[in-house]
This record gives C-alpha cells, sequence and structure tokens, in this order.
C-alpha cells in the first residue's frame, strides 16, 4: 500500500471520527511502512502518537482491515525515526461498499474512557449490554440525563463497539435535529423512498437529543414509522433525552408509549465521587501529554467538590489548567488553580432557586408545595413556610419584595418576619437548627 492507498483509507476515518479530528489529528498522519503485518505511521510529536494510539488507532486498523490490508497492529514512530515507504508498493483498492451515512463518532467517546459510578452505572450496563451484540432483549434502550452527564459518549462507545465486534453491521447514529434535516431534504427533492429504505436498512439506529422532535409533526411521523418498521424487524434501537419520554412536551401519545416500551434509564447527576474518577482519568492522561507537570495533592478532590454542573466542565477545567500550568511552567497548586478558573469557579458556585428550597422544604416537612405559597396559617404550615423564608433569603441574592412574590404575593414585611422569627427560634431549638443544617446540606450538594 501507497500513501495514496492510505489517502484513500483515511477519506473513510473522515465521517467516523469527526472533522475536527479528523484535520486535527488523522490527516497528518503518514503511512511510512507496512511490514510483517504492523502499519507505521510517521508523527510529528510523540504526544501527537500518544494521542492518536489511544483514541483512534482501533479505527485507523479497521479501515486498514475493510480495505483488504493485511495488518494486525497500527505504530507510531516519530518522524525522525519512521522509516520511508518504498514507493512501488502494491495498492488494494478498497471494496465497494454502501456506507451508512450517519453522523460522525467522537473516536475519544469509548467504554474504555467511561467512568463509572453509582449516578451512571445502570446506563453503563445497559449500554455494554447492547453493545455486545447479542439477541435483543430491550428495545428501544432510552437513555436520559441533563446536559453534558455523557449520553453521547455511551452512544458513540456502543457504536464503536459494535463496529469493532461486527465491521459488517449497519450502525446509524444521528442526532434528531439531523434526522428531521434529512428527513426535510428528502421531502424537498422528492427522495422520501430512498429516505425510508436508508433508515429501515440499518441494523442498529441512534437516535440523540429526541426532545428536538418534540412539536415537528411530520418529523414526528416519520420517526413513529421508522421506529415501528425497525422494532418489527427485531432491530437495536438507542434513543437519549433530556428527560424521561413522558416528560417531553409536545411529543405524540404514540411515541412516548413506543419509547417506554424497552429499557428506560436515566444518567443521574454526578456525585463527588464520579467527579474525582473523571478527573483522576483525565489527569493521568494530561501527564503523559505534560510529563513535568507536577500537580499537588488535594487540587482534584478540589475541583470535583467545586464544579459539580456537568463533566463537560468539569473537563474544560483541567484542560485549562494543565494549558496553563504549562505555558507558566510551575506546579498546579490550589492557588493557581484558584486563579486559573476563577470564573469558572464563580459560574459553578451553586445556585440555589426559591422553587428548590420551596420543594425541599416541603418534602421534609410533608406538607404540600401550594402551601408555601398558599394562606393557610397553621403553625404545622406556617412554620416550614417561614424555613423557606430563611433559607430563601440565607441562600440565595434575591430581596425580601422578590422573595415575597414567590411566597403567594406576600408583602416584604411579611417576610423579614418570618426571616426573624426563625433566626431567634433556632438559637433555643436544637431541632430546629438541625433541620436548617441538613435542608442547606440538601440544597447546596
Ligand atoms: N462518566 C464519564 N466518564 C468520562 N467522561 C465523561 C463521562 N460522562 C461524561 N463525560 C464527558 O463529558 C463530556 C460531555 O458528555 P456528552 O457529550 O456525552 O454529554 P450528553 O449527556 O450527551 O450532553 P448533551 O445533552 O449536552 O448532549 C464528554 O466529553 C464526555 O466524554
Amino acid at each position: 500500500m501507497t500513501n495514496e492507498g492510505w489517502a484513500d483509507i483515511r477519506e473513510n476515518l473522515r465521517t467516523r471520527v469527526g472533522k475536527d479530528n479528523y484535520i486535527t489529528w488523522i490527516e497528518p498522519l503518514k503511512l511510512s511502512a507496512l511490514d510483517d503485518g504492523v502499519a507505521s505511521f510517521a508523527v510529528p510529536t510523540t504526544f501527537f502518537g500518544d494521542w492518536v494510539s489511544r483514541n483512534f488507532a482501533d479505527q485507523i486498523l479497521h479501515q486498514l482491515h475493510r480495505s483488504g490490508a493485511a495488518v494486525e497492529r497500527v505504530e507510531f514512530v516519530l518522524e525522525r525515526n519512521a522509516p520511508a515507504l518504498p514507493k512501488a508498493a502494491a495498492r488494494k483498492r478498497a471494496p465497494e461498499e454502501k456506507e451508512v451515512p450517519g453522523a460522525p463518532l467522537d473516536g475519544r467517546f469509548t467504554f474504555d474512557s467511561f467512568v463509572v459510578g453509582k449516578p451512571n452505572e445502570l446506563a453503563h450496563a445497559a449500554a455494554r449490554r447492547v453493545a455486545e451484540g447479542g439477541p435483543v432483549t430491550f428495545n428501544p434502550l432510552f437513555l436520559y440525563g441533563g446536559v453534558g452527564l455523557g449520553k453521547t459518549h455511551l452512544m458513540h462507545a456502543v457504536a464503536h463497539e459494535l463496529q469493532l465486534r461486527q465491521p459488517d453491521l449497519r450502525v446509524l447514529y444521528l442526532s434528531a435535529e439531523q434526522f428531521m434535516y434529512r428527513f426535510v431534504q428528502a421531502l424537498r427533492e422528492r427522495q422520501v423512498m430512498d429516505f425510508k429504505e436508508l433508515f429501515r436498512s440499518v441494523d442498529v439506529l441512534m437516535v440523540d437529543d429526541v426532545q428536538f422532535i418534540a412539536g415537528k409533526e411530520s418529523t414526528q411521523e416519520e420517526f413513529f414509522h421508522t421506529f415501528n418498521a425497525l422494532v418489527d424487524q427485531n432491530k437495536q434501537i438507542i434513543i437519549s433525552a433530556d428527560r424521561a419520554p413522558g416528560e417531553i412536551k409536545g411529543l405524540e401519545e404514540r411515541i412516548k408509549s413506543r419509547l417506554q416500551c424497552g429499557l428506560v434509564v436515566d444518567l443521574h447527576p454526578t456525585d463527588y465521587e464520579l467527579r474525582l474518577g473523571i478527573l483522576q482519568q483525565k489527569a493521568e492522561f494530561y501527564h503523559t501529554q505534560y510529563r513535568d507537570l507536577v500537580i499537588a495533592p488535594g487540587v482534584l478532590e478540589f475541583l470535583a467538590h467545586r464544579i459539580s454542573t456537568n463533566v463537560r466542565v468539569l473537563e474544560g477545567a483541567l484542560t485549562r489548567l494543565f494549558a496553563f500550568a504549562s505555558l507558566v511552567g510551575r506546579e498546579i497548586t490550589l492557588e493557581l488553580t484558584q486563579d486559573c478558573l476563577a470564573d469558572i469557579l464563580r459560574a459553578s458556585d451553586r445556585k440555589v432557586t426559591i422553587e428548590e428550597i420551596q420543594r425541599k422544604v416541603a418534602e421534609h416537612f410533608n406538607i404540600r408545595l401550594s402551601d408555601m405559597i398558599g394562606p393557610k396559617r397553621v403553625r404545622t404550615i406556617a412554620r416550614p413556610r417561614q424555613i423557606a423564608m430563611y433559607l430563601s433569603k440565607q441562600l440565595t441574592s434575591r430581596s425580601l419584595p422578590d422573595i415575597g412574590r414567590r411566597f403567594g404575593g406576600r408583602d416584604h414585611t411579611t417576610i423579614m418576619h418570618g426571616v426573624r422569627k426563625i433566626e431567634e427560634l433556632m438559637t433555643a431549638d436544637s431541632q430546629l437548627s438541625d433541620d436548617l443544617q441538613m435542608l442547606k446540606r440538601l440544597l447546596q450538594g
């Protein structure tokens, strides 16, 4: 195989790893040798080689296999050490194949790089089961959870794994938005039959962020038929959304009920241990990149504690921290972390809302949420209401009139009275002060 042959194969990787990854990591690779089943690629730096090896080696190998090359292993060698490829090497043509035109998969989103903890263990186990590619046991697998909790990561991991285990499987991953876009395009170009045929011919269909089609009638209709056709053929479907099927407003009832037919699992917000695990994994990786950087004890723990919004923010913070520390050539201390990430840390300070406070307090005292804003004056209701007023003053930056408005339009003097009452009682009543401590802990995460 020549570098020209490699260039053809490389093109197939473009759709799999995404444009950005392709330009950064795949395009610069030069095939330098193909001997004894080992394909050697010349890379500009050791870090570059490490990264490509960790993230894309499997896919490169897979594509080489598909092209018919007799390769068992790929390796990445520094450019200056790399042997030159003989110019006259034979070239094998890639067999004609009908590709399933899905969205690109991110090569970094694999099961290996997914850290499992209590909040995501069920979703991970379900995704793993599907990735094994055995008989379809639950259809669809419906994954849901808040922003940046790993839904897309898990879906891509399933797709990678399936493609590795069963290269001939037609796996189609795309977002609901892309599904709609393609459908509209097919309508416009009068190619709806082709569209239907394509979507009904896949073995595994993955649709990310399905909430997007809520309220879009004809797209929903088409999605419904595609869904049914695939389920009828016993083809696996994986769907993700930001909330449970029943809670997606604007989604037709018949779709909601179909989506609930299989296994519905949620990714819970991360807990401290999971965040720390993710940070440790990423830091370990960065160490291979910035070998001289020292990270002081306690820094990762500090970040895991302070940044509880989502994993994407956590990752961004660590990337910035390592890049910054390597630029200034200093140890990553707590102080440097606080300086470098001041904006992220500020934005991540947990913001508690009055509604959340009312809900938690109502739950804690076993009263109705509506009583928080209602007129009842009996003590069993009035006292929790005052506690909620007190916590609203303490934990949010809202003014008294503003808090009053959220407590059923009460006057700011009523709120002030409530706050003072609790301050007074709290010094003498240890039960009350325990309740307050616990509620604060619950609310502040
Ligand atoms: N458990 C985990 N282990 C390692 N990385 C994770 C984990 N969970 C999330 N991430 C990382 O966090 C980032 C965001 O994850 P992902 O894109 O999968 O989120 P999402 O749930 O699809 O969010 P959105 O709803 O915004 O699309 C990714 O870089 C992903 O690799």
